[in-house]
């Protein structure tokens, strides 16, 4: 079994570098299958097992991949299998994503039910609905949703229920290739929504409106293969800017995006965290205490939910009572018992949680239970005064972030990760051969 053990104690000092962000290079590398003519050539692309996952998706549909030196390129112009089984579905929720090129593309697609994960149900009945409204049909049956539709997808006025970043990204790669206009009214309005957006109009798209709550798609014939730089992670940036704060330490962010992390930034500088915008990136600097604060996760420009557990590790360390609300997912909480095996002051009360700090953080035996819950704990165990903290099921951490106790050493901490096994492999491969 692999784990990271951290000791805490250590301030942060120094540059780190965030990579691509996995939210927007997986509906991107999915969004490749609409391109019938030429390759695809995605740049910036983080070596996380997430990526891996997704490029085989692409290899089992009949698509040459090749993923080298950050580069992922994609000839998705041989005819296209129309399934993604459950194997695929099963490692990663984003495998649905392939469901809107190919109906647009093939007029058919069979995915494997998601199912629910660790942070809740997660169904996928918007993208459905989605499907429906340009013409498709669905049906649900032996632990797979197959759409169809005779002839081209048409356009559709489409209203979301809630704005669902997956229903968003599934239904805007549908209809860049449907007949007519389609428009998606409650549109999710994430950064990486746009960042999909740039991706298909450099395949020859008419997509207006992205970064907004509608968004408008006029189809086109045929889509071919551009090159595309994958944006900054906002989230792996945020998660940096935590790991900087928690230790009172003083760290340049480098290629995080400022306008991207408004929500964290905000909250943060609320509990007392000096933020620089400099031209490289964001420089994050640790006060001697923290303030106590409140949070609401929602959607984009909202506070992310994605940053909810790593926010929740920081306020353990607040002076004050904190209380951080979810909204997005029902049941994201799982990181709140191991943070007590850590000695902190935390209860659950419906979908908030609440904590009195400051919290005299110690090390102890933890495992992860979600890739920001992995992420969440490392963070605390930085911040623990005493002993040291195991965090395993590392295969989570693998998912989103690429080398972070390397990156994490790099800055000054006191931290390893260590396997029972050895591994003679390379970094890109130990990614991949976790997940073989
Ligand atoms: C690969 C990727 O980009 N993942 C992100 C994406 O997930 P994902 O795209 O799955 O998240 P959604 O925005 O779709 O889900 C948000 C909420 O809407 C619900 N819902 C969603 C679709 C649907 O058809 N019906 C429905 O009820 C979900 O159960 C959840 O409660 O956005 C989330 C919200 O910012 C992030 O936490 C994830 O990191
Ligand atoms: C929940 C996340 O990802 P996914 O939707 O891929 O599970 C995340 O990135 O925090």
């Amino acid at each position: 079994m692999e784990k990271i053990i951290v000791r805490g104690g250590r301030r942060l000092n120094g540059t780190v570098r965030v990579e691509g962000a996995k939210n927007a290079v997986l509906p991107v590398i999915a969004a490749a299958l609409l391109a019938s003519d030429g390759k695809n050539v995605i740049c910036d692309v983080p070596a996380l097992s997430d990526v891996y996952t997704i490029n085989e998706v692409l290899r089992h549909l009949n698509c040459d991949v090749a993923f080298e030196n950050g580069q992922v390129i994609i000839d998705a112009s041989k005819e296209l299998n129309i399934e993604a089984p459950f194997e695929y579905v099963r490692k990663m929720r984003a495998s649905v994503l392939v469901m809107g090129p190919l109906l647009a593309r093939k007029g058919r697609a069979r995915i494997a039910l998601p199912g629910g994960c660790a942070i809740g149900s997660r169904p996928i009945d918007q993208h459905l609905k989605g499907f429906e409204a340009m013409g498709a049909k669905v049906k649900v049956g032996n632990g797979f949703v197959e759409a169809y539709v005779d002839g081209r997808l048409h356009g559709a006025k489409i209203y979301l229920d809630f704005p669902s970043v997956g229903a968003t990204e599934n239904i805007m790669s549908a209809a860049v290739l449907a007949q007519g206009t389609t428009v998606i009214e409650n549109a999710a309005k994430e950064p990486e929504i746009v960042d999909l957006a740039n991706f298909l109009n450099g395949m020859g798209a008419k997509v207006r409106g992205a970064g907004t709550g509608t968004i408008r798609i006029e189809g086109v014939d045929t889509l071919y293969g551009t090159q595309h730089h994958v944006i900054p992670d906002r989230v792996e940036a945020g998660t940096f800017m935590v790991a900087a704060a928690i230790t009172g330490g003083n760290v340049l962010i480098e290629n995080a995006v400022p306008e991207h992390l408004s929500s964290i930034t905000a909250k943060m500088e609320e509990m007392g965290v000096t933020i620089i915008e400099e031209e490289e990136g964001v420089r994050v600097i640790g006060p001697e205490r923290l303030k106590a604060v409140d949070i609401k996760t929602m959607p984009h420009p909202g506070f992310p939910t994605d940053m909810q557990s790593q926010m929740m590790a920081l306020l353990l360390k607040a002076g004050g009572t904190s209380m951080i609300t979810e909204t997005v997912f029902e049941n994201r909480f799982m990181h709140v018992e191991e943070f007590r095996r850590m000695n902190a002051d935390i209860k659950i009360e419906g979908r908030a949680v609440i904590m009195n700090g400051p919290c005299d953080l110690q090390g102890a035996e933890v495992a992860a239970t979600d890739l920001r819950a992995a992420a969440a704990l490392i963070l605390a165990g930085l911040a623990a005064s005493e002993g040291y903290t195991r965090v395993t099921e590392l295969k989570h951490l693998d998912r989103g972030y690429v080398n972070f106790h390397g990156k994490l050493a790099a800055l000054g901490a006191d931290i390893e990760r260590v396997s029972d096994k050895p591994q003679q492999v390379q970094p890109e491969q130990q990614v991949s051969d976790l997940h073989a």
